[in-house]
């Protein structure tokens, strides 16, 4: 069977969703930038620190590559994994992709919970910065089986939109 891959901007619940996913699927959950962390024992903030972030692209597509092997699993990636022509082609050859999207406001909100991502660490400038962001990678975010806006929407309602979408799209062969 094939992966249900989440992508879309940080903050938009691909970590959260796609834990929740899993159990309820059953199936196996793997997120890639965990996987980075784990294979680098550094984390996310560190390894951008210390080496990087053409280094953590590297490592990115190198787990990606190495996921998108799998089957029957759920992958949550990193916001910025459509960067990569690669990693879209691997995620896409045997997955089905869904993007979470979400407001600005709803990204800058989740976003502040925990400061774990290197990219928005300038609080003054986090709107600026996640605007910019938004508005260079829009369209790769497209790039998708099937899209949910998650602003205003409980995780439990996220989990049954992507629930009905696989159903009527075939792709959990009647498995409830
Ligand atoms: N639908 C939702 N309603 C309320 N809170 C949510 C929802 N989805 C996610 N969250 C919360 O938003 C925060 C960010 O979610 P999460 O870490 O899953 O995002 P992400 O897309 O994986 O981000 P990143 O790309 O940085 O890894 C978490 O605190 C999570 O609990
Ligand atoms: O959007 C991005 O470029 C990123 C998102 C996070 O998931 C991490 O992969 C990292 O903080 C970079
Ligand atoms: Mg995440």
């Amino acid at each position: 069977m094939k992966n249900i891959v989440l992508i879309g901007f940080m903050g938009t619940g691909k970590t959260t969703v796609g834990r929740l996913l899993a159990n309820r699927l059953g199936r196996p959950f793997f997120d890639s930038d965990k996987k980075i962390e784990y294979e680098n024992n550094l984390s996310i903030r560190e390894i951008f620190e210390v080496y990087g972030e053409l280094y953590f692209r590297q490592q990115e597509k190198m787990i990606i590559a190495k996921l998108s092997r799998y089957n029957n699993a759920v992958i949550a990636t990193g916001g910025g994994v459509v960067l990569s022509f690669e990693n879209m082609n691997n995620l896409k050859r045997n997955g089905v992709i869904i993007t979470l999207t979400a407001s600005v406001e709803t990204i800058l909100e989740r976003t502040s919970r925990r400061n774990t991502r290197p990219l928005l660490d300038d609080f003054d400038q986090r709107e600026k910065i996640v605007n910019k962001l938004l508005k260079e990678r829009a369209e790769l975010y497209y790039n998708a089986d099937y899209s949910i806006n998650t602003s205003s929407k409980s995780l439990q309602q996220v989990i049954n939109e992507i629930m009905f979408f696989l159903r009527q799209g075939g792709y959990l062969r009647g498995k409830r």
